[in-house]
């Protein structure tokens, strides 16, 4: 079973097309790395793959109806907003409004509890959200997507703000969700951090895939001067490739 299919898809902005004709398969098990330049049009797929943006051609997820789609896939914008004074723990819980407790029922408070310890929040657990520093609330936001519970996770740049432990502990906790038969779709502009825990990688540049596939075959240095207009040096370590970029 596929846990999205992208067909031809394609975003225009602005009367600019920004997205050419994207195809892609995400299935179970997999930690997909969307690398790219700025403005390849990584956050457009994801939005337009959700059905938040119009776009031409498929996505099987935006088809879906809205309930089921809330139940399918959750998402992380790249724009970190929480707009209400909210605790942390009523801000999780709205990652559970889409299932039938809405928040309030048994599964919900498990899946909760869950989310925040995985998230290594339960010190701010009555804290206001807004109360937080920017890379605390983003990992409360990473806590709502998991209380989603979802079979797929789409993250705009999840590691942006963080510190580099974090950095770590968000990179192996989607490395775990795939290994638990989850998908994860992620933007990285880490490409150490991309090769060192995605299962693969999309290399995407002017709206178009230049490369898709296992990690070594995406990361080639002339794809990514093609992407990048950059070099890189790789340097092997034991707990996987250090990349600079050059
Ligand atoms: N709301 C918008 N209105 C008009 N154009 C937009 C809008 N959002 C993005 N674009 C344009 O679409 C193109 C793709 O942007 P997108 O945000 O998808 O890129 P990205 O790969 O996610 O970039 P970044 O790495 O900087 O986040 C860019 O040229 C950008 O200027």
């Amino acid at each position: 079973m596929m846990v999205l299919t992208l067909t031809g898809l394609s975003v225009t902005r602005r009367r600019r097309p920004v997205l050419h004709g994207v195809n892609m398969i995400l299935k179970p098990g997999e930690f997909v790395g969307l690398i790219g330049p700025n403005g390849a049009g990584k956050s457009s797929l994801m939005e337009a793959a959700l059905g938040l943006i119009p776009f031409s051609g498929r996505s099987s997820l935006a088809r879906m109806p809205p309930d089921r789609r809330a139940r399918h896939a959750a998402y992380l914008p790249q724009a970190r907003e929480i707009a209400w004074p909210v605790s942390v723990a009523d801000l999780v819980a709205l990652g559970r409004i889409p299932w039938p407790g809405g928040g309030r029922s048994g599964v919900d408070r498990i899946a909760i509890d869950a989310a925040i310890a995985r998230m290594g929040l339960e010190p701010f657990r009555k804290r206001t959200a807004l109360r937080l520093s920017g890379g605390e609330q983003n990992r409360a936001l990473i806590a709502r997507a998991l209380a989603q519970d979802t079979p797929l996770l789409i993250a705009d740049e999840p590691v942006a703000g963080l510190d580099p432990a974090q950095q770590l502990a968000c990179l192996r906790l989607f490395r775990e969700l795939a290994g638990e038969g989850r998908t994860v779709l992620a933007s990285i502009h880490d490409l150490g951090l991309a090769a060192r825990f995605c299962t693969r990688l999309v290399l995407l540049a002017g709206g178009h895939v230049l490369a898709d596939g296992p990690v070594d075959g995406v990361l080639r240095d002339e794809l990514l001067r093609r992407a990048f207009g950059i070099s890189v040096r790789r340097i092997e370590t034991p707990d996987g490739p250090a990349i600079l970029p050059v």
